[in-house]
């Protein structure tokens, strides 16, 4: 089974690693700069609580170079996503799924605004038929080029068919997933497991932004974590008027993930200068809230002040 993993940085390179230590994908990347020279040369290791081991994919800065494929992860941020949707063709069969492991609102979402697919360039050079969500439950950082540090122990890997179908193509690649040592999970409503990862992203991310401080020592006060808590259920209200009720559990993911002494990622984003997914994590899940009629006061307020944070408004 032919895999590539388009942009290798935190998680495709924890991704890539799994699929390599599985022993049942034949994996590449597609990356760019100096991860693309580091894994050329030293490959990939992936450092966990448990272990540390080393991946040797193949490593290609264009898709022409490595031609059609059984599956492509696609794991750039997702303002990147746009910008990669004519890369990806050449890597393409007519049912090569492309699995968007992404957190937030994806472009293929039914009612997406725009700014999530301007022009609807990844819509034209991936089609609906082929997009395939993705959620993943890890905590990964780059550590330097070719270096994966993941915090978390257990990690697993959320595929789901717009359709809910659960496909051979998604059985096979959660099957080479699990070989390498990572969950594979192939879900029948991909829409709810995204709400419930964003549960975590509406929570932690607009506070860390305004904080600067990893999850654990911004939560370690009773007021963040009450503003938290707030987030949470007004989360939970939007999820359930679109449709997509969470079950009272998630509070308990939701306050276990910020006990980790981790930076979420669009704070390492901003610290890092690079493009923030501010839309899919947080303005277009207050756009659909506010188009559902559901009120979400402390997750405006805080969005608001995180977008003055980051220099947005
Ligand atoms: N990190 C984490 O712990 C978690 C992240 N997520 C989500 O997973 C997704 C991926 O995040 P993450 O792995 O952290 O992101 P990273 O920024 O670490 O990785 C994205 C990679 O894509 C590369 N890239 C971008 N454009 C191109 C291109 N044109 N060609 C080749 N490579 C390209 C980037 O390269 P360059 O550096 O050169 O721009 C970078 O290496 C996001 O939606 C994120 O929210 C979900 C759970 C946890
Ligand atoms: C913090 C975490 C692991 C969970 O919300 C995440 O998704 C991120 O870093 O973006």
């Amino acid at each position: 089974m032919k895999i590539c993993v388009f942009g290798p940085g935190a998680i495709g390179s924890h991704i890539t690693a799994r699929f390599a230590k599985g022993g049942q994908a034949e994996v590449s990347v597609l990356a760019r700069g100096a991860q693309l020279e580091a894994i050329r040369a030293r490959g990939i290791t992936v450092r966990t609580p448990e272990e540390e081991f080393t991946a040797r994919p193949r490593a290609e800065a264009d898709a022409a170079a490595l031609g059609p494929q059984d599956a492509v992860v696609v794991t750039v941020k997702a303002p990147a996503v746009p910008g990669i949707a004519a890369a990806i063709s050449p890597l393409l069969r007519p049912d090569t799924p492309v699995v968007f492991v992404l957190n937030g609102i994806p472009w293929w979402w039914e009612d997406a605004p725009d700014v999530l697919d301007p022009d609807g360039v990844t819509r034209a050079a991936v089609g609906l038929d082929r997009a395939v969500g993705g959620v993943v439950w890890s905590a990964c950082t780059v550590t330097e080029p070719g270096v994966v540090q993941v915090q978390t122990a257990a990690n697993r890997l959320i595929m789901g068919e717009r359709s809910g179908e659960a496909t051979p193509r998604l059985k096979a690649l959660a099957a080479a997933l699990e070989a390498g040592g990572m969950g594979g999970v192939v879900s029948p409503a991909i829409r709810t497991e995204i709400w419930t990862k964003l549960l975590n992203n509406l929570t932690n991310g607009p506070i860390t932004l305004i904080t600067r401080q990893d999850m654990r020592t911004t939560f370690n006060d009773p007021v963040v974590m009450a503003a938290a808590r707030a987030v949470m259920q007004e989360g939970m209200a939007i999820a359930a008027a679109l449709g997509h009720p969470l079950g009272p559990e998630i509070e308990k993911n939701v306050l276990r993930s910020v006990t980790l002494a981790h930076r979420p990622s669009i704070l390492q984003d901003f610290e890092a200068g690079r493009a923030l997914e501010f839309d899919a994590l947080l303005e277009v899940p207050l756009q659909l809230a506010r188009a559902a009629g559901v009120s979400a006061p402390t997750l405006e307020l805080l969005v608001a002040l995180a977008r003055k944070t980051v220099g947005r408004g």
